[in-house]
């Protein structure tokens, strides 16, 4: 069969038309201006002036330099978004365009070559498995599914504490708050208590997820300079490639043991059994093991961490400010009581509560540049032209204490998120830029409602169930960053108990 002449003709035009248009777009978009930025030095660009307080100083730059800005950083491209509007211009504007991940060396092995959530770039894979962690485990009606889980979980975590407390030990809150989020994780993922069953499997188990979590934060010189990336200078590749190693065999033994122990939980499946169970999508994709390990790996990194750090500040704040405890406490006798632990069907007449959650989401975010984000085609922002393969950080932590939208944004303040105080029209949910702690656009956190109700109902019952003090001798609480991909406090805080409830309640 011939072809139409006309329709090639036809199909060349446009074939034409669309090269000229692009040309023309590239052309107009390569005479723009890079956005201002720090000019910093030969071959290290500005990675000096970032250092390892990257958010401060970053936030800082963003002071003379303005909202966007676009620095070098060893051999790469960088633009920073520091408040709202800029935010808003990338991540929902140009969401789809920056909804990729830059591709760190350091991470490649424990993200078994980017073929996880976290890491993947905005491709058919991510959307998999995005849509499967929705749909089995962190969308709401699956989320409703594990109350039971989070209930058991949060219910022993008061009870040792409560232990503690009687036998007049300290307590280590972010220890305490990992293991049990990682326990809840594990009977949601894998149907197991994973962490603190003090068997010899269970300690390797939480070294592992331990050294990940602080390896994964480290600052690698490799992943700024791929030329002298296979010197690995400061030993971080080799620490992370052994991390992986150890975690892939241990979870090969978990999978094989779960797969042994399926008729265990027959009528009960975990989000593996269903993973396994659905292994071929409708669209004829396919979960592989290693997607499944990669997801498991995921999970307990970002699932852990990120609410522990966030009811830590808000504890330490608290007890800084007292009266702000003494509130938090008297919101719960009201609507608890002093006979019963609180529950997370609690929460929602907790209204307190909720500000102060919030407001240690504004002033203390977890992640405070959120996860790289990175575009491979050039384009244009404001005026000005952002090359392609460049990295987009979102300074997080700057938005919340951005001056010209949060009054005293240094001042601890939950009453700025009950009625009539500033934050009170902002929601953490991605809508509003101004208060982004779980980040914006198709990448936000997946785990956002499980976040949420992590951090009010660990800090709920908390400040309900105990009276707290600092250790005799301490006077002030330590309130020093660590740095890193996470801020946890830098000195983990320790501190002393008493019971407030009946004793029943902790039986
Ligand atoms: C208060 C707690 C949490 C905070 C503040 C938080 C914050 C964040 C932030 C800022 C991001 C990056 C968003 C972006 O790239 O723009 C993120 C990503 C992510 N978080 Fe969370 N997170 C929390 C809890 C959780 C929990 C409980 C889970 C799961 C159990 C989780 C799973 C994830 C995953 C899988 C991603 C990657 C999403 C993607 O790349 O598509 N997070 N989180």
């Amino acid at each position: 069969m011939g072809v139409d002449p006309y329709l090639a003709a036809a199909a060349a035009l446009c074939l034409l038309l669309h090269l000229l248009l692009r040309g023309f777009l590239r052309r107009s978009t390569s005479r723009l201006p890079l956005p201002p930025g720090p000019r910093g030095f030969p071959i290290i660009g500005a990675l000096p002036l970032v250092g390892a307080k990257a958010h401060a100083n970053l936030a800082r730059l963003a002071k003379r330099y303005g909202p966007i800005m676009f620095l070098r950083l060893g051999s790469h491209g960088c633009v920073v978004a520091s408040n709202a509007d800029a935010a808003r211009a990338f991540l929902k504007t140009l969401d789809a365009q920056f909804a990729n991940r830059p591709d760190p060396l350091s991470a490649r092995e424990v993200t078994y070559q980017r073929q996880d959530l976290v890491m993947a770039d905005y491709n058919p894979t991510w959307k998999l498995l995005r849509k499967v962690c929705s749909l089995h485990m962190l969308g709401g009606k699956a989320f409703a599914g594990w109350a039971a889980v989070r209930r058991d979980e949060f219910g022993r975590m008061i009870r040792s504490m409560h232990g503690l407390a009687t036998a007049g030990e300290p307590v280590v809150l972010p220890d305490v708050l990992v293991c049990a989020l990682a326990n809840i994780l594990g009977m949601v993922l894998v149907s197991r208590r994973v962490f603190d069953t003090h068997g010899e499997e269970s300690n390797k188990f939480k070294n592992i997820v331990l050294d990940m979590l602080t390896g994964g934060a480290q600052f690698n010189i490799g992943d700024f300079f791929p030329s002298i990336a296979w010197m690995d200078l400061q030993g971080i590749q080799a620490k992370m490639r052994s991390v992986h190693v150890r975690f892939d065999a241990m979870l090969t033994k978990l999978l094989q043991e779960h797969e042994a122990s399926k008729k265990e939980r027959q009528g009960r499946p975990d989000f593996i059994d269903k993973l396994m169970e659905n292994r071929v999508t409708e669209d004829g994709q396919t979960i592989t093991d290693v997607h499944i390990k990669a997801l498991i790996s995921d999970l307990f990194t970002a699932g852990t961490d990120t609410s522990t750090i966030i009811v830590e500040w808000a504890m330490a704040e608290m007890l800084r400010n007292p009266g702000i405890l003494k509130r938090a406490q008297a919101e719960a006798d009201a609507v608890v009581g002093r006979d019963r632990l609180l529950e997370e069907s609690d929460l929602p007449k907790l209204t307190y509560l909720h500000a102060v959650c919030k407001e240690a989401l504004r002033l203390h975010p977890s992640t405070p540049l959120s996860l790289p984000h990175f575009s491979y085609e050039e384009c244009e922002v404001d005026g000005y032209r952002i090359p392609g393969n460049s990295r987009l950080l979102v300074n997080i932590w700057a938005i919340g204490r951005d001056p010209k939208v949060w009054a005293d944004p240094l001042v601890f303040d939950p009453d700025r998120f009950v009625a009539g105080g500033e934050g009170a029209k902002y929601d953490p949910q991605g809508n509003d830029f101004e208060f982004i702690p779980f980040g914006a656009g198709r990448r936000i956190c997946s785990g956002k409602l499980a976040g949420m109700v992590f951090v009010q109902y660990m800090l709920g019952a908390l400040v309900h169930s105990f009276n707290w003090r600092l250790p005799d001798g301490e006077e002030e609480v330590d309130m020093e960053e660590k740095h890193g991909l996470t801020i946890p406090k830098a000195a983990p805080l320790k501190v002393f108990l008493t019971p407030r409830l009946s004793a029943a309640a902790y039986i």
